[in-house]
């Protein structure tokens, strides 16, 4: 009974899960367990679409974006009596241990179903949007700042050229955490995100000054969570600053794109330290990265607190 482990994907998927998966099915069986796969989150656990996984499966995935096991969300898990039903086909296949690669609200499904069938779990924080509370990092990220910073290098490119602003829009829900690293590292003239109040009055005189000393182009990076819509940002420059403008929503290609090395050794470590968790007999955790290292989290301290942004980061921005 306690040889049989599953590994699952949920919420929006990041580059770094098929990684992951990989190193899941390598580590389990070195491991001397059976693994399982569950496909399309916890859609597949309520459908039964779970296989017994083998290397064949996970050759060639390395390289790959996206999860080869699919990810899902999943309006149906929200109620108990498909909870019921997936506890069932996890019965089906004697797993009673679950690896799960998600987000904050994928961990509150998974520790409530803790509570009702004690299906024990570990939690891989994996969300480009890196606001997971309790872990520095969450698996995607790097791969999804590569993504945008390759964008934001092209855009450069045609703003310089045409004497244009540049609205770029980032990802992150009510994070700004892709679109601040995003400003510090590709020199951006202007950075707004959810967390941080302002006032565009404030820089129409010195974009103007600056336009008037030769300035060819603004780029300014706004993080999708802000309140106003990224085409006001446009706006604003056209009619306050006086430069033609122009939008661009990076969108879903930010979850796309083949892993960075980072990427693929962090999904690495992260498998290693939750299988590692579950045979050691933890029930219910998250494995968790900051400065000293992975360290295993409860539930409680992971889901559904709000995530402070880096208050360093925030600091380069407010100087
Ligand atoms: N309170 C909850 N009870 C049961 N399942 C939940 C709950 N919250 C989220 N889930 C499950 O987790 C899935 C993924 O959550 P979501 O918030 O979309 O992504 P993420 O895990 O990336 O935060 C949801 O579609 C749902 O199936
Ligand atoms: O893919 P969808 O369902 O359109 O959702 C878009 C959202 O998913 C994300 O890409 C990732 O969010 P999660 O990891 O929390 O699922 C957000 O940045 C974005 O707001």
């Amino acid at each position: 009974m306690d040889n049989n482990i599953a590994i699952l994907c949920s919420g929006g998927d990041v580059s770094g899960m098929n990684p992951a998966v990989k190193h899941f099915v390598e580590y389990s069986i070195q491991k001397g367990l059976t693994p399982y796969f569950i496909y399309d989150g916890y859609e597949g656990l309520i459908d039964n679409n779970i296989e017994q996984a083998t290397y064949a499966d996970v050759a060639g995935i390395i390289t790959k974006g996206g999860t080869k096991i699919g990810s899902a969300r999943s309006k149906r898990f929200l109620e108990k009596k498909y909870r019921k039903i997936a506890k069932k086909n996890l019965d089906k296949h004697n797993i009673n241990m679950l690896v799960v690669l998600g987000g904050d609200g994928s961990f509150r499904g998974l520790d409530i179903f803790y509570k009702e069938h004690g299906i024990k779990f570990c939690g891989i924080p994996s969300t480009i949007d890196n606001d997971i509370n309790g872990t520095e990092y969450c698996l995607g990220v790097d791969t999804a700042l590569n993504v945008i910073r390759s964008a934001l290098d092209s855009i450069r490119d045609t703003a310089s050229s045409f004497k244009r602003a540049f609205v770029i829009e980032t990802m992150g829900r009510d994070c700004g955490y892709l679109a601040l690293v995003s400003h510090l590292t590709s020199g951006s003239e202007l950075c707004l995100i959810p967390e941080v109040p302002y006032n565009l009055e404030l820089y129409v005189n010195e974009f103007k000054k600056q336009l008037h000393h030769g300035r060819r182009y603004f780029l300014a990076i706004v993080s999708e969570g802000i309140e106003q819509d990224t085409n006001e940002i446009a706006e604003w420059f056209e009619k306050e600053v006086g430069i033609e403008a122009r939008v661009t929503v990076l969108g879903h290609i930010q979850r796309g794109g083949n892993p960075t090395s980072y990427d693929r050794l962090m999904g690495y470590k992260f498998v290693n330290y939750a299988i590692d968790a579950l045979i050691m007999g933890e029930q219910e955790s998250v494995i968790c990265y900051d400065k000293n290292g992975f360290n295993l989290k409860s539930i409680d301290e992971v889901a559904g607190i709000k995530k402070d942004l880096d208050p360093e980061l925030l600091q380069y921005l407010i100087d």
